[in-house]
């Protein structure tokens, strides 16, 4: 490859179309031990797309189930005393089976019990951590957390933090928000689009994390991607030419595949919906219409890549909207919301592009 590794997505790494048709292919088995809030809505997601799901997160067994799973989903939102325990086991069987699993830090920071957890668990080298801003700064050591389980930062502002978290777990870093940011610690992948009525139903980010499971199931133990590419050690770091295709990498690809899929999905659904209820129906649809053909589904569709060494300049460069390349979709404009809204006028946190800054897109 004569181009620098960091800034360019290997052609011959799976697209996210490639990587949907291999998941429907042989539908990976997905653990979800998730908060008791969006367990069903996130089984559904996983249904939806193509994956099996099973919301085992009993003491006792989840260690058993983790054996056995393509991958598994640890999230913190509602971590009673039990499934602490059974994410203990699941962690634990999963690292020793060389299973990816997913780590959701919500809302950490304040909160003793989950904050604590999440340390925890970090320190066993999660696959892929994935989480709002504010989380993943939080756990990152970066930041105090933020207003319940919503970001009060922006991804941007955070990517240093997350690449430094990446780099010393050896796994991927998924930030999501009105741009997703995913880092291997060397470079920073962006996936544009989405739809912020994923920000009114309760688990957009949730199911979002067991998305990033399923993919990182199928796509990191894929003997169909080539081993030997440019960039890449054990940490995700960019050996250079001819070099192993390190773990950290493919965990954050896997990640970015799963955001791209998921954000693709919310746009169209967002196009054929009145509200957060009729957007959450059509959600489930259009991930289950997702066609790995669909152009929407190649590389270029909507992921942009930086380096990530000078974290301000990866900002700078991943805050061109890659939506006016050749060939990307334009963003979908989302309807304003018709109900009144507490007297309030929402605004999308941390927004630095996109929907975000732009007043006609709010939600009021
Ligand atoms: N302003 C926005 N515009 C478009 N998409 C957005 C916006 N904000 C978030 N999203 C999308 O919503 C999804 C969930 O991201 P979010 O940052 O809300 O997660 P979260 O805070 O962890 O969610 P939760 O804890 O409610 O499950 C992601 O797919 C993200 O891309
Ligand atoms: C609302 C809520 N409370 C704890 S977890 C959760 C789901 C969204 O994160």
């Amino acid at each position: 490859m004569g181009t620098h590794p960091c800034t360019t997505i290997d052609p011959q790494w799976p697209t996210p179309g490639q990587a949907l048709a291999r998941l429907r292919s042989a539908p990976p088995l997905i653990q979800c031990l998730t908060n008791t809030v969006v367990q069903q809505f996130t089984a559904n997601v996983l249904l939806a797309l193509g994956a099996s799901p099973a919301m085992d997160d009993t003491e006792g067994e989840a260690g058993v189930f983790a054996s056995i799973a393509t991958g598994v989903l640890v999230n913190l939102g509602t971590p009673h005393a039990e499934e602490a325990q059974a994410m203990r086991e699941a962690i634990a069987s999963a690292n020793a089976a060389g299973t990816p699993w997913v780590l959701d830090p919500v809302a950490i920071g304040a909160l003793p019990v989950r904050t604590s957890l999440a340390h925890e668990f970090r320190a066993a080298r999660p696959t892929v951590v994935r989480g709002n801003a504010s989380e993943v700064a939080a756990l990152a050591g970066a930041g105090a957390g933020g207003r319940g389980t919503d970001t009060t930062d922006s991804p941007e502002a955070v990517l240093g933090a997350a690449a430094g978290l990446a780099r010393e777990t050896g796994g991927g870093v998924a930030i999501s928000g009105p741009a997703d940011l995913i880092t291997d610690g060397e470079r920073v992948w962006r996936v544009a689009g989405g739809s912020e009525w994923l920000t009114r139903v309760t688990g957009g980010g949730c199911a979002l994390g067991s998305v990033v499971a399923a993919l990182a199931g199928v796509l990191m133990h894929d003997d169909a991607w080539p081993a030997g590419v440019p960039g890449g050690t054990e940490a995700g770091g960019d050996a250079g030419e001819g070099a192993p295709l390190g773990a950290g990498t493919r965990a954050a690809w896997a990640a970015t595949v799963a955001h791209a899929l998921y954000s693709v999905a919310a746009e169209r659904a967002a196009a054929a919906s009145r509200g957060p209820g009729s957007f959450a129906v059509a959600f489930l649809d259009e991930l289950s219409l997702l066609d790995p053909a669909d152009p929407a589904l190649a590389h270029g569709a909507r992921i942009t890549v930086a380096p990530v060494e000078d974290a301000e300049h990866a900002a700078e460069a991943i805050a061109v909207d890659p939506r006016t390349a050749a060939g990307n979709p334009a963003p979908h404009e989302i309807p304003a919301n018709p109900l009144p809204h507490h007297g309030r006028t929402y605004r999308p946190t941390g927004a630095s592009n996109g929907a975000g800054t732009d007043p006609s897109k709010e939600l009021r």
